[in-house]
């Protein structure tokens, strides 16, 4: 049985549909992609999955089961709006918010300490949240939604504020969490962190589902439209073949955009009469470039 179950989701403010009918699914040891532009419904769909809000339609189930105070202690939430006390010392509100979610305290206690020295800060421990700077804030927050070891994690823009030797220590943190057996509805709009972390993904975009499914099988529905050309010597003439879009020269050779991959042969040929090649790659779009063009193309 899957760990997170979103079947039809529904939720109306008013007027506004702020969601319409969202479903996935969340395994156990996977790390799920919810995107979407600003003012999509992803932190209300996320919302939705804490019980924090109740859905108008549809269902969430929990290992089968419909939300209940159960659920808290195996739920686990880092919000995109830092939502740490500054005033009170670091261990104190960490235990205390693990008690809140069913822990002892000797085991919130624990599992802290083992956070801290993860994250190479254990002299935090009797620290005042607003003695820590932003970014060492957030590894706190992010210790307060894995301190109880919760099954389901729901992480809102996880790396933001970090800087990039901390950005992959809280990513190998993630992928740890996953290959444990966590299930972790990941939100970002970094969409670089998505295709390393995850394997399925929804983008959402005003309230609906606009792509779904893995993210390899999305990528094959979209077609490619760049090639990677690296040569011995210089190739000239690349602009002026039928059917090139564009070339860019970058530090590996030359970047050429393509109307479909048949250019592809003829760009192959073309730069082989004049040098030696030594790569030739048709590439696959990134998710950021399929993002642009689906949420983009209906952007207003
Ligand atoms: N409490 C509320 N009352 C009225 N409308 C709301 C409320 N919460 C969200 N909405 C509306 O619902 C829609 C979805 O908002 P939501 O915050 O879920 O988007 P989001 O995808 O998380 O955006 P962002 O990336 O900017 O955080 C928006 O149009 C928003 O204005």
């Amino acid at each position: 049985m899957k760990p997170l179950v979103v079947e039809q989701v529904m939720k109306q403010y008013g007027e506004k549909t702020a969601v319409n009918n969202i479903s996935f699914e969340v395994s156990e040891g996977e790390i799920y992609g919810l995107l979407g532009a600003n003012g999509a419904g992803k932190t209300t769909t996320m919302r939705m999955v804490l019980g924090l809000i109740y859905p108008d339609g549809g269902s969430i189930k929990y290992n089968g089961k419909p939300y209940s105070n159960e659920q808290l202690s195996r739920l686990g939430y880092l919000p995109e709006e830092r939502g740490l006390y500054p005033k009170i010392r670091v261990s104190d509100q960490i235990i205390y918010l693990s008690q809140l979610r069913g822990m002892s305290r000797k085991d919130a206690d624990t599992n802290l300490k083992y956070w801290l020295e993860r994250f190479e800060v254990p002299e935090y421990y009797n620290k005042r949240v607003e003695e820590l700077s932003k970014g060492n804030q957030q590894k706190i927050q992010f210790i307060a939604a894995v301190n109880h070891r919760p099954s389901i994690i729901i992480m809102d823009e996880a790396f933001s504020g970090l800087d990039p030797v901390n950005v992959e220590l809280l990513k190998s943190t993630v992928k740890e969490l996953r290959d444990s057996g966590t299930s972790i509805l990941f939100s970002t709009h970094r969409m670089e962190h998505v295709e390393e972390l995850c394997r399925n993904i929804t983008i959402l975009h005003r309230s609906n589902t606009v792509v779904k499914g893995s993210i390899k099988e999305i990528k094959k529905q979209y077609p490619r439209e760049r090639v990677i050309l690296t040569t011995e010597n210089d190739v000239t003439g690349l602009e002026s073949i039928s059917g090139v879009t564009g070339v860019k020269l970058q530090e590996y050779g030359y970047e050429i955009g393509i109307q479909n991959e048949a250019v592809g042969g003829e760009i192959l040929r073309h730069a082989m009469a004049q040098s030696t090649v030594t790569r030739f790659e048709i590439k696959e779009p990134t998710l950021n470039e399929i993002f642009i063009k689906t949420v983009g193309d209906r952007h207003e």
